[in-house]
């Protein structure tokens, strides 16, 4: 062997995991069954993203059938703890816990319809109908206390959320609390809504979806590490592109809402349908480059190396490789 391939060679031991185009992914889906017609996939879409049948078929198929089999591992292990527990009485043994899924990515990269198909997909399987899904956009501070703290540019930030209630969140859905509740996000009022919660009543499977989900815990003000969110996780999907192509579905996605939500008169955005469609894409274009860029690069990317497996979309929007955690 010479000294090139030996490098690539240890390069290839040395990443905890495998890497597939999506014609080798797809051959992984066995026969499992296509369970969701085209029109349902149409509403699940979000506004600007591609998903069809094909793209279900290809990349979502293969994926319900490999959480499937980890939901069955992760039911195994979890009763050989409490076999374990049982036998000091049942000290903190516990039926019941649900399976934990986080789906992260950038603004516009279309993390919600990942989330949304997977959630129905999941429910197709006997062994877990009852699928939830919670966005983290609940758990944003409401524009009253951003302002207040001075981080009204800085939405979608880490600190810009309520950490600690939304870690709390779903620790308290994990430990299998009947009812659990979290605040409700509009984009439309761009605020939280008053008076509004969400209820989860002990799902099978709950899907956790937001830009931050993967960031690893604040350290305490001992220095000592906490729990994160992510320590709750049994699985991670990070939705990744390229940031010149985001940044375009962010644009073109904003024009379409210029011409849909945003004329609704309660709509944040109303002002940028009396304005012209430049004017409206340079103001879309000033979030991307103040807020929604920045924080990918700062924040959200860096997590990418800590999901179980990430989603390499084209300038198309449909998923070109995937990288799966083997390690
Ligand atoms: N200003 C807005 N008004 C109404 N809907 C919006 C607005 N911004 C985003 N959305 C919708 O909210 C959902 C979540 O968007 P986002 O957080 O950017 O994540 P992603 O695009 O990765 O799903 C999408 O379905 C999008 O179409
Ligand atoms: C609400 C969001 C922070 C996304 O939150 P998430 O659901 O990922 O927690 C984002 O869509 C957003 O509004 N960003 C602020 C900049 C902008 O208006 O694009």
């Amino acid at each position: 062997m010479d000294d090139v391939s030996l490098t690539s060679e240890r390069r290839r031991e040395a990443t905890p995991y495998v890497d597939l185009t999506r014609a080798e992914w797809s051959a992984l889906r066995e026969r499992t069954p296509l369970t969701l017609s085209a029109e349902e996939v149409e509403g699940l879409r979000g506004l600007g993203d591609l998903m069809d049948l094909d793209e279900v078929r290809d990349v979502y198929l293969p994926l319900s059938r490999l959480l499937n089999l980890y939901v069955g591992a992760t039911m195994g292990l979890r009763g050989a703890l409490n076999t374990f527990l049982d036998a000091g009485n049942g000290h903190g043994a516990q039926s019941g816990t649900p399976f934990v899924i986080g789906v992260a990515g950038s603004v516009a990269v279309g993390k919600s319809t990942t989330a949304r198909v997977l959630q129905a997909l999941l429910a197709r399987w006997p062994e877990h109908p009852r699928v939830e899904l919670v966005t983290t956009d609940g758990f944003l501070l409401p524009n009253a206390e951003l302002a207040r703290r001075g981080l009204m540019s800085r939405k979608g930030f880490p600190e810009s959320y309520d950490r600690r209630a939304l870690t709390r969140f779903v620790a308290d859905v994990k430990a299998g609390k009947d009812e659990v509740t979290a605040p409700v996000y509009s984009h439309l009022i761009y605020d939280i809504v008053p008076d509004e919660r969400l209820v989860v009543r002990r799902p099978d499977i709950l899907i956790v979806e937001g830009l931050n989900v993967l960031q690893p815990a604040l350290p305490g003000k001992d220095g000592r590490t906490r729990v994160g969110l992510a320590d709750y996780f049994d699985f991670s999907v990070y939705v990744d592109a390229r940031g010149e192509d985001i940044e375009r579905w962010y644009l073109s996605r904003f024009r379409m809402l210029r011409e849909t939500a945003f004329q609704d008169p309660s709509s944040y955005f109303r002002r940028y349908t009396q304005v012209s469609e430049d004017e409206a894409l340079d103001y879309a274009r000033m979030l991307w480059r103040t807020i929604n860029r920045p924080n990918l690069e700062q924040n959200v990317a860096p997590t990418r190396g800590r999901a179980t497996l990430v989603l390499r979309k084209g300038p198309d929007h449909k998923v070109q490789r995937l990288s799966l955690r083997k390690l």
